[in-house]
């Protein structure tokens, strides 16, 4: 069988950060594919490079206080180096962004409406009608609920779930190859973290869309990954398919890892509902399929 073209595809990626005390190595030239329509998902304690290589990739770090070597490419162009015109024009349209903490993403003092309609015009010729048209059809695919009066609400006046789906509804409304989703779950409660999940995984299967997952918490990968990379101090100490990364795990940093999750049972049945091994749904409170969207 011929192997697909990965729509992501990063080699020999080395971060480096200005200090007063020279130049410090942040990520030491690591290379991974994201295949489409799979879920890559990166691991690793806080402070391994997870956020700094998912802004490398983005292009979106402060280019006076590091700098990047090594190849991204997004179906087949080269991202680094690339300009930042053109760059703002890639983000969003073909690889979208999902923070750890939406109320930061959020204008306070401007409509949801007009944020999202702000957004989808900078991509698509689309006149505001148009826009507000797909705005409210991407936020019923998340399941908010009175999507259109969402649209005149103020971010202040919604909750964090609510935010995070919103978030969710802006990156994927113009279908982006890859989504990049940095700690999508950590800032929510137990019953928004399985919805959000749950609504990304849908979305996933919808569009095609592949997903790199960036997140310090196994049983979030666990979730929602195909396969899995464990970061270390920048380096990547270990790659696997996720039931083989939970069920045989290689490296003494992985099963350090897995270890410090009581609550992992390397051999329950699978995924919460679908699940993957490895996590119960009482992580998450106790879910059931009531509380899911
Ligand atoms: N501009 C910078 N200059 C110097 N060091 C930096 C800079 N940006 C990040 N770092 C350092 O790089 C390391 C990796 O940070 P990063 O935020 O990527 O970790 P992380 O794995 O995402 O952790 P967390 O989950 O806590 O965000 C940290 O030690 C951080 O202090």
């Amino acid at each position: 069988m011929i192997k697909p073209e990965p729509v992501l595809e990063v080699n020999g990626l080395k971060v480096k950060a200005y200090t007063p005390d020279g130049i410090v190595p942040l990520v030491h030239g690591i290379s991974f594919e994201l295949q489409p329509g799979r879920v890559l998902g990166i691991v690793g304690e806080s402070g391994c490079g997870k956020t700094v290589t998912s802004l490398a990739l983005l292009q979106l770090l402060d280019r006076k206080q590091t700098f990047i070597e090594g190849s991204i490419r997004l179906q087949g162009v080269e991202l680094n180096g690339m300009r930042p015109r053109v760059m703002r024009s890639i983000r969003g349209r073909d690889i979208g962004i999902i923070m750890q903490n939406p109320m930061n993403v959020f204008s306070p003092v401007t409509t949801i409406g007009s944020q999202f309609i702000e957004t989808i015009r900078t991509h698509a010729r689309l006149t505001r009608r148009e826009a507000a048209e797909l705005a409210i059809t991407s936020m019923e695919d998340v399941r908010l609920p009175n999507a259109a009066d969402v649209m005149r609400r103020y971010p202040f006046q919604l909750s964090g779930g609510m935010l995070q789906r919103v978030m969710i509804a802006i990156s994927m409304c113009l279908k982006p190859a890859v989504i990049i989703a940095d700690e999508p779950t950590t800032a929510l409660d137990a019953v928004n973290q399985l919805q959000v999940l749950r609504q990304l995984d849908q979305l996933r299967r919808n569009y095609g869309t592949s997903v790199l997952l960036i997140s310090h918490d196994l049983g979030v990968i666990a979730e929602l990954a195909d396969d899995v990379i464990v970061m270390q101090h920048g380096q990547i100490v270990e790659r696997a398919d996720v039931y083989e990364l939970f069920d045989h795990p290689q490296h003494a940093y992985t099963k350090q890892l897995l270890q410090a999750r009581p609550a992992l049972k390397s051999n329950a049945p699978g995924r919460s509902n679908t699940h993957k091994p490895g996590v119960e749904a009482e992580e998450y409170g106790g879910l059931d399929e009531s509380f899911t969207g």
